[in-house]
């Protein structure tokens, strides 16, 4: 990664609250170079300069360290190239992480790239979300996607992996708080209701974004 995507990380990372060291700069720009290789022989992102990288992926996936913890037990759905799960696991390496994809290429690059970052709490299973209650026993205090789905049907997805006093969240761009006011009635027949919904900018570019936090009523 660039000096200029290397500035992007940090201070973007700053700007919302979360400091990353130099040492994890190296580690997000192995990732980032990693990322680029495997990107020119599989479809992992439409995302491949340096600088967008850092900013789309990295700070963007970064928004989310002020909703979770080193001590949860995290499950990302429809995780793609490992957003946001991926630097997450990087900045709290005592989380447990899981990541799931129906797509099996990219649930590969994910396990090589976490071997190679040195997230050894990290997990990445290939299966379609709908799938993973009937493969997996565990439960998850935080269930989160970043461009999966409506909030409905990826509620419905994660009701039946979320811990009683867990969360959903949702990571969305404009229109975010809209559509989580649209979802009520449809959470609420699951027994679930939006806790909280925080809107932002994402630092340099100023686009919105906003996240959006689903509980048990
Ligand atoms: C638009 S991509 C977003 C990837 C990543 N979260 C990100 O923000 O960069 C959506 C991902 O969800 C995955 N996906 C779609 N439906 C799925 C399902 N039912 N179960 C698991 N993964 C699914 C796709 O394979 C794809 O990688």
């Amino acid at each position: 990664m660039n000096g200029r995507a290397c500035r992007i990380l940090q201070e973007g990372a700053a700007e919302l609250g979360v400091e990353i060291s130099d040492e994890l700069v190296t580690l997000f720009s192995l990732f980032a170079d990693e990322l680029k290789k495997w990107n020119r022989k599989i479809n992992l992102t439409a995302i491949t300069g340096d600088e967008e990288i850092a900013l789309k992926h990295f700070v963007d996936s970064l928004a989310l360290c002020r909703l979770v913890s080193g001590d949860d037990e995290l499950l990302d759905l429809g995780s793609g190239g490992g957003f946001p799960v991926l630097p997450l696991a990087l900045v709290f390496p005592t989380m447990t992480a899981v990541s799931v994809d129906a797509v099996e290429k990219k649930i590969i690059f994910q396990r090589h790239a976490a071997r190679l970052l040195g997230c050894r709490r990290f997990e990445a299973i290939h299966a379609r979300g709908e799938d993973l209650p009937r493969m997996l026993e565990r439960r998850f205090n935080r269930i989160v996607s970043r461009a999966f789905s409506d909030i409905p049907s990826f509620a419905r997805m994660a009701l039946p992996l979320l811990m009683p006093q867990g969360t959903i969240i949702a990571m969305k761009g404009r229109g975010g708080a809209e559509e989580a006011d649209a979802a009520r009635g449809a959470l609420e027949e699951m027994g679930l209701t939006v806790v909280r919904v925080t809107e932002y900018r994402l630092p340099f570019s100023g686009d919105a974004r906003t996240l959006v936090e689903i509980g048990f009523c």
